[in-house]
């Protein structure tokens, strides 16, 4: 198994190196693992002049699956898109196809009390946003900036093709029939082309999916409703823009944003993983960052990548008995638990995967 590992910046180092550890401590004995790291980001600037070498696309497209951790730092916004930090990660998805974001948001019972809403409301919580992840304002054209009557203008297109939205239409049924079988679909149809199109497709694909519940929320609302009644979802499928926003709103309702992981899939077997968080400057280089988003993003890439459902739950099952044990990153802490730096959280997830 051969796994690209692209670390990227800020925090991103920090917390792959806990979630290969955990890889090697559940494949060790069983699978020859192969890692191969690459520069990405800021890192690939460094290294290359590059955010995204050309040596690392390559480590990528070789690679079984990709594990990524974040990349970009402060002020990225005033440098030319293309030399962006950041963008790295969008030029990466876009080369490798991969269109469908598997953003999972679970609550843990262990923390309910860190969840921002009350338990009651919270208490099971086990939802999917699909994100699509190469459309919408995020790679439509034209974009750039112009002046018009003597003032600088900036601008960006909002786009989707129909193709774009049935394929991941597709995906989001094909996720809800091994869930329960619902899916919310949200956009703002009643404002934007491109929304009025996405229900319309939606609408059509989900006629071939009887056994599935499709319903439609225009975004804010949509967001009220996560916050609200969040256990009434069960699929959410949206395009890139509202899908980014909205997962890291869902985050919260797990306790964190270093509890959600992720999957981008595309056509074949080869995905990213990557926690949802960024670089987190903040708290860079001080081994406080939560580990647990990017581990059981590992758990997601073994399931998902190599189809190997007992090793990814017994990930996900380590960091469920770490949490029970009472260790928490600062992120996730509450009185009376115990709380461990990232390399302490990783180790300790090993230790539980090792009985
Ligand atoms: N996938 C990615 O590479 C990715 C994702 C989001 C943001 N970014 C980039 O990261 C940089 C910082 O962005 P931001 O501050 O808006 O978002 P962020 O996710 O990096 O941080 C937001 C807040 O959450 C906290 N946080 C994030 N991850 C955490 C973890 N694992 N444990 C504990 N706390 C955690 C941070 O300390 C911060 O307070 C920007 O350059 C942004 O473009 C990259
Ligand atoms: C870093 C940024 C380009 C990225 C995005 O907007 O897709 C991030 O916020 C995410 O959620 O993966
Ligand atoms: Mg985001």
């Amino acid at each position: 198994m051969k796994i690209a590992v692209l670390a990227g910046d800020g925090i991103g180092p920090e917390v792959t190196a806990e979630a290969v550890k955990v890889l090697d401590a559940v494949l060790g004995r069983t699978h020859r693992l192969e890692v191969v790291e690459a520069f990405i980001g800021q890192a690939g600037i460094d290294a290359d002049g590059d955010p995204l070498p050309v040596r690392t696309s390559e480590v990528a497209r070789n690679a079984d699956a990709i594990l990524f951790g974040a990349a970009g730092m402060p002020g990225d916004e005033a440098i030319p898109y293309a030399m962006r930090p950041g963008a790295s990660l969008l030029r990466l998805r876009k080369e490798l196809g991969l269109f469908a974001n598997f953003r999972p948001a679970l609550l843990f019972e262990e923390l309910i009390g860190a969840s921002t809403l009350r338990p009651e409301v919270v208490r099971g919580l086990d939802l999917l946003i699909l994100r699509e992840l190469t459309g919408d304002v995020y790679f439509g054209e034209p974009r750039g900036f112009a002046t018009e009557a003597g003032e600088r203008v900036a601008f960006n297109t909002m786009r989707y093709s129909e193709g774009e939205v049935e394929r991941i239409a597709h995906v989001a049924f094909r996720a809800a029939r091994s869930r329960r079988r619902k899916v919310c679909s949200v956009d703002k149809a009643n404002v934007l082309e491109v929304g009025q199109l996405w229900r319309e497709v939606m609408t059509r694909v989900g006629r071939d999916y009887p056994d599935v519940e499709l319903t439609h929320l225009f975004v804010d609302a949509a967001a009220m409703q996560l916050m609200r009644a969040p256990l009434a979802f069960d699929v959410i499928v949206t395009g890139n823009i509202f899908g980014d926003i909205l997962s890291d709103a869902a985050a919260m309702l797990t306790g964190s944003i270093g509890m959600l992981p992720s999957a981008s899939l595309g056509q074949g077997a080869r995905g990213l993983y990557e926690p949802v968080h960024g670089t987190a400057p903040d708290i860079a280089g001080k081994d406080i960052a939560n580990p647990l988003a990017a581990i059981l993003s590992v758990a997601m890439m073994l399931r998902q990548s190599f189809g190997l459902q007992a090793e990814a739950r017994r990930v996900e099952d380590a960091v469920r008995a770490v949490l029970a044990r009472g260790l928490r990153t600062a992120d996730i802490h509450q009185a009376g638990r115990e709380r461990v730096g990232t390399r302490q959280m990783g180790d300790a997830v090993v230790d539980a995967l090792r009985g």
